[in-house]
């Protein structure tokens, strides 16, 4: 050892000088300063002079007249409560249990560990472990003050302990501080540290066992041992002077482990040695376990210490956390914060499907939704927390915060046409693979010129024939058979249906056969199913019906339908025409084969080996059957059994019905089969597939009606003008499409021509369809169907046609004059659309009555139907759709008082300024103007 300065080996020991020098003095040797030098001899005298001290103290231990050398140090009374204090911890057994195990396993594993200095662990337990501590070097001195400090837990632990040596003991967080204040101003005033040795005692009981682990640090650290009370007494008193290192400690994380719950509850303060640091978490865990254990039934450890564990347990896991953190409650608290925000990082894509709302993104980031929206503001959208953000939309914003957005959408089309057997007559069908069908015939025509008539001549001459006794089906549909070769026809006729299942995006006829009555000719209706078939692409095969009247001019309507080019082919045309008779059942058989050499034409082919697909033409809930469909088979064969799904419905197909009523087992192209099995009613017009599972026409099914809400929420118009400039500079319009119904034919063609003057390069102008009369259901599917315009010149929509062109998205445009209407178009197609001056309709009247008053004129006694009057409105008198004029009211009363306003289901007279001819059935429409901006 060489020589010694007494402070230096002071220091070592952790004491004052002046104490080493009064046990010097003890010890006999002579030392007059701090400054004095000492040999190796004299601190072996030291050392005997210690350990013979020990000795007396244990003796102390048994018998009360050795406390008297103690008394020096450690005044008696402190003692005593030493002892009482142990003497509760017995009593208690769940503190002690806690406790007893693991400081004397401490201990032992500390002379276990410390063999090189029995002698210095022999000497006077106080000082003892102050040499110890110095043999050690500056970590033993941290251990023993980690020591000191893990007591101040262990008394946490054992509360009775703690509460009867001292009375400074405070919620876990200032434990710490209390501590370390202790440590510090005994370490000032070792003279007022024996002064308060019940406070000492306390803490140093328990730091003793810490400084030994700290020093022995490992495996063994944990084994009990059966506790030697002499032994800890003995090194609650050195712990007590070890109390004066105030250097933080840096091995504690080995007192920890060794130390049991005492120094699990201290964790934060004992910042693992470089080795330990990995077993930290591990050690607190089991350190949890223990506490459990051991506390799980014991009463003394109350609220507030569990309260305490929990804290340092969170901080523990801080990885930031090192050992200059001796007090962070408040730090560890953010510090965690960020962490957990780091943990997430492994959960930074963001799963969605299709789009997300503001605040759903925001959740799934962990941030909060005002923090997105003012992202999306500094951006420029002003969007509300349940705004949904497209795809494109959200990844950019989470890139912003380091995620990554992936887009989940159920791709229906993978599902529909994932296998070869489903999208027929596509490329993925081989030539060879495809085989020619019957085709799909709809019969259209002006009223009563005979289409059901011929309808039923056909089902009549072809289905029952051959079928005697068989009942013949109404299912929407039937086939019909002709020298082997079938022909499928749609039971419902006219154009109505057949556009309004084309609006849907269905294409079911392949031929149409338009019938026109041979003695009545071309007229409207006619004219109409030719601009429907057109619109659709559909080949016509004219019937000339009721040829057998004696009035039967089939020349004539040849002549009349060149004007639509349909040409018969004797006129040098290509339109087949047949002329019969529906009623006398003639020629029926040559307008079949009239449509059988048009299919031929057509080369109508599908494959019939893959997974069925067809179209919905009519559906019901049958009472007993539940929904059933009729389906007419478009490609692929339908089976009973298959996992079908159409529209938002799904199912199996139960069973299939043909159009006579037969049970079919399989239905393959243009077969028309009622089938039953699907979980609702389809619309006519939805397509049919059959599925691989049940699960996929499941999820299908879901996934549309899901889409369908989120479509009903957010409806887009098709096409108005408003949108036509935008559209045409984007590219979306090539050309724009119109429908034109005026009153007069005059004022149709006039506006006709017109507008097709104004046809560019950038967009053309096509009139689809024209016609005289209201604005009808069939106009609006029609323009819906073609994505067009419809314009109305001294017209009205008709009620339900209003609210089907609110419901499809299809532009009314009505005008009184010409001009209009063209310069609003023609604007629109240059982006120079002008505020557009829009008609709010405020209600309708229908006159029941009217009155000649002289003097005043006519007065209509009405009824409001909808909607109110309003005495200052403007107003139309409306006739079959017409409007015949327009105006201001002159009068508004409700018996005979003037009045400002009627409402629906009320009685009114009502008078017209400067016109008198009203008529009884004549709908008065009160209306005002309101300018609404154009979007371009
Ligand atoms: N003389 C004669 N009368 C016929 C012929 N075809 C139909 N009719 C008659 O014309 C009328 C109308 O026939 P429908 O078959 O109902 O005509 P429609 O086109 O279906 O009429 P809507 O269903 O009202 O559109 C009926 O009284 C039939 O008897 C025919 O070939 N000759």
């Amino acid at each position: 050892m060489g020589k010694t300065r007494v402070f230096e080996l002071a220091k070592k020991m952790g004491l004052e000088s002046k104490e080493l020098l009064e046990k010097l003095a003890q010890a006999g040797v002579s030392a007059a300063s701090h400054m004095s030098v000492l040999e190796d001899e004299d601190i072996k005298k030291l050392e005997q002079a210690s350990t013979s001290t020990v000795e007396k103290v244990e003796e102390q231990r048994v018998k009360p007249g050795i406390i008297r050398r103690r008394k020096r140090e450690v005044p008696a009374p402190a003692a005593e409560q030493e002892k009482a204090a142990e003497e509760q911890k017995v009593e208690q057994p769940e503190v002690p249990a806690a406790e007893a195990p693991s400081e004397p396993g401490v201990l032992e594993k500390a002379k276990a560990e410390q063999p090189v200095e029995p002698p210095k662990e022999a000497e006077a337990v106080p000082k003892d472990e102050e040499v110890q501590a110095p043999a050690e070097g500056s970590v033993e001195e941290k251990a023993a003050s980690e020591g000191e400090e893990a007591a101040v837990p262990s008394k946490k632990e054992a509360p009775q302990e703690a509460r009867t040596e001292t009375s400074e003991e405070k919620p876990a967080e200032t434990e710490a501080s209390q501590a370390d204040e202790t440590q510090k101003s005994e370490a000032k005033k070792p003279a007022a540290r024996e002064k308060k040795p019940d406070k000492a005692t306390a803490s140093r009981a328990k730091v003793l066992g810490r400084v030994d682990l700290s020093t022995l640090s490992g495996a063994p650290s944990r084994s009990g041992a059966p506790s030697r009370p002499a032994e800890n007494t003995r090194r609650d008193r050195p712990a007590r002077r070890d109390s004066a290192p105030r250097t933080p400690p840096a091995g504690a994380g080995d007192d920890r482990r060794g130390g049991g719950a005492a120094e699990r509850s201290r964790p934060s303060f004992t910042p693992p040695a470089a080795p330990d640091e990995v077993f930290q978490p591990k050690e607190v865990r089991g350190g949890k376990k223990n506490k459990k254990g051991k506390g799980g039934g014991g009463p003394s450890e109350d609220s507030d210490q569990r309260r305490g564990r929990k804290g340092r347990k969170l901080e523990v896991f801080e990885p930031e956390r090192s050992g200059k953190m001796r007090r962070p409650k408040k730090g560890a608290r953010q510090t965690k914060k960020t962490e957990v925000t780091i943990s997430k990082a492994i959960k930074r894509v963001i799963r969605i499907s299709d789009s997300i709302t503001v605040g759903e993104l925001a959740k799934r980031m962990g941030i909060k939704a005002n923090e997105l929206i003012r992202e999306l503001m500094k951006q420029g959208s002003m969007v509300t927390i349940n705004h949904p953000l497209d795809f494109e939309t959200a990844a950019l914003l989470a890139s912003e915060y380091n995620y990554e957005v992936e887009n989940v959408a159920f791709d229906e089309a993978a599902i529909l046409e994932d296998s070869p057997a489903v999208k027929p007559g596509t490329e993925e069908d081989k030539p060879e693979d495809l085989e020619l069908r019957p085709p799909v015939v709809t019969v259209m025509g002006h009223v009563d010129h005979g289409k059901t008539s011929l309808l039923d001549a056909i089902r009549a001459a072809k289905v029952t024939e051959g079928e005697a006794g068989g009942i013949t089906q109404h299912i929407g549909a039937y086939h019909v058979e002709l020298n082997g070769r079938k022909i499928s026809f749609l039971d419902t006729p006219g154009h109505e249906a057949f556009t309004a299942m084309r609006a849907r995006g269905a294409k079911a006829t392949d031929i149409v056969i338009l019938v026109v009555a041979a003695d009545d000719g071309v007229m409207p209706q006619t004219k109409e199913a030719i601009n429907h078939a057109k619109a659709a692409g559909v080949p016509i095969v004219v019937a000339i019906n009721k040829i057998d009247k004696p009035d039967a001019n089939p020349d004539r309507v040849k002549q009349e339908l060149t004007e639509f080019e349909l040409i018969p082919e004797e006129w040098g045309g290509e339109t087949i025409f047949a002329e019969v008779s529906a009623k006398e059942q003639l020629n029926i058989e040559s307008l079949l084969e009239m449509v059988l050499l048009q299919a031929e034409v057509m080369e109508l082919k599908a494959n019939p080996n893959k997974r069925g697909r067809g179209i919905i033409v009519e559906a019901r809930l049958d009472k007993g059957r539940g929904p059933v469909a009729t389906v007419l088979v478009q490609e692929g064969t339908l089976h009973i059994g298959d996992p079908i799904v159409s529209g938002v419905h799904h199912g199996r197909v139960r069973s299939m019905v043909d159009d006579r009523g037969e049970r079919v087992e399989n239905a393959g192209p243009s077969m028309p089969v009622e089938v039953t099995g699907l979980s609702g009613v389809p619309d006519a017009g939805d397509l049919l597939y059959a599925v691989e599972d049940e699960k996929k026409a499941k999820d299908v099914a879901l996934h549309r009606q899901q889409k369908l809400r989120e479509a009903e929420l957010a409806k887009t118009s098709k096409i108005s003008l408003d949108q036509l400039y935008a559209k045409i500079q984007e590219g979306d319009v090539k050309e724009l499409k119109v429908v034109i119904k005026a009153d007069v034919q005059g004022s149709v063609e006039a506006v006709k021509d017109a507008l097709v003057k104004l046809s560019t390069d950038a967009c053309r102008l096509v009139v689809i369809h024209t016609g005289v009369g209201g604005i009808n259901e069939s106009d609006i599917n029609l323009a819906s169907a073609s994505d067009a315009v419809v314009l109305g010149f001294n017209v009205r929509p008709e009620p339900k046609s209003s609210q089907l062109a609110e419901s499809e998205g299809v532009d009314i445009r009505l005008y009184n004059i010409i001009y209009d209407a063209v310069s609003d178009i023609k604007n629109a197609m240059e982006g120079l659309l002008a505020p557009t001056l829009k008609e709010k309709e405020l209600g309708r009247a229908e006159v029941r009555e009217t009155f000649t008053i002289s003097r005043i004129g006519t007065i209509a006694g009405c009824y409001v139907l909808d909607g109110k009057i309003l005495r200052n409105a403007k107003a139309r008198l409306v006739r079959d759709s017409v409007v015949v004029w327009e105006g201001n009211l002159s009068s508004l009363k409700r018996f005979k008082d003037d009045t400002k306003e009627v409402a629906t289901g009320y009685e009114c007279g009502i008078s017209l300024e400067n016109y008198n001819d009203i008529k009884v059935g004549d709908i008065i429409e009160a209306y005002e103007i309101v300018e609404t901006k154009t979007l371009l």
